[in-house]
């Protein structure tokens, strides 16, 4: 098996994001339970970036399963000395099952990966996130909003209201940054304040149509790879060519 190279971070917290369901019988879907997980920088090292891991350019951490290999999770938060990993736990999840199964005060083997880059222009900003792809979309929406960009716009879909979760700490943002607007889309669910249906041209151009033809509109999607290849292709379809609208090259 191929040799990576790791380093030890300590799980020094765990806090419950979504309690999720007990699985119903019968039931294709449930709520799945999703957590922060809290781990201190190998060697208790303080220095920024945690791990080296850019969360503005969309850097992972991998997580090495043991005998298997490693999987990619964005670094939800950092702080000086610790980072959080956010973490949706599917039903018999090598990776997330395994994550679950940590304890406070084991260890786990990890290291960050990515090499991209922010790309010139994005006086608009939209973020296309699907499910717990928010773990990647929200601090990028936070980064960017530092930068003091016209606009970042969030646009997270989930089956239900009850996926969903930082609502919180959306509003935070929103409160401090006027420049940040959030449209949530259900597939599941009727809700007031959100919209009903999945990504498709109709709502990407409702969401994004007013920032057509300006040259600096940048987007970024998260989720499964299928998720963002479609949404990359009906961004395409509305006028926001991929991939000269990315925010993020490689
Ligand atoms: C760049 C990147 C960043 C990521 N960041 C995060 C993150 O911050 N938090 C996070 O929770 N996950 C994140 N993921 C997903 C993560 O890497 C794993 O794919 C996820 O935890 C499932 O792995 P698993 O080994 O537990 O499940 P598996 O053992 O691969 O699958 C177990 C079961 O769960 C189902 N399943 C697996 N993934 C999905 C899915 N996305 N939607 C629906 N069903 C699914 C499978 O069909 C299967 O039935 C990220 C993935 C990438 C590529």
């Amino acid at each position: 098996m191929k040799q990576w190279v790791t380093e030890s971070a300590k799980l020094i917290r765990k806090v419950t994001v979504v309690a999720g369901e007990v699985p119903k019988e019968g039931a294709s879907r449930w709520t799945l339970p999703v957590y922060t997980l809290t781990f201190e920088n190998p060697g208790q090292d303080k220095t920024m970036p945690s791990l080296g891991c850019r969360i503005d350019r969309g850097d992972v951490v991998k997580v090495l399963i043991p005998g298997y290999k490693p999987k990619s999770y964005s670094m939800s938060a950092a702080r000086p000395g610790e980072f959080d990993l956010t973490v949706k736990v599917y039903p018999g999840g090598k990776c997330s099952g395994y994550l679950d199964s940590v304890k406070v005060g084991e260890t786990v083997e990890v290291f960050a990966k990515g090499k991209k880059e922010r790309r010139p222009g994005g006086s608009h900003v939209g973020l296309v996130a699907f499910g717990v792809g928010i773990t990647e979309a929200l601090p990028i929406a936070a980064a960017e909003l530092q930068k003091g960009v016209h606009e970042v716009h969030l646009l997270w879909a989930a089956r239900t209201y009850a996926d969903m979760f930082w609502h919180d700490e959306i509003a935070e943002l929103q409160a401090a940054h006027e420049a940040f607007k959030v449209t949530r889309i259900l597939s599941r669910e009727d809700r007031e304040g959100c919209l009903r249906g999945r990504v498709e041209a109709r709502v990407l151009e409702d969401v994004f149509g007013s920032w057509k033809g300006n040259p600096q509109a940048r987007f970024l999607t998260v989720g499964t790879k299928e998720m963002m290849r479609q949404a990359e292709a009906t961004l395409t379809r509305v006028g926001f060519p991929w991939p000269d609208c990315a925010l993020l090259a490689k």
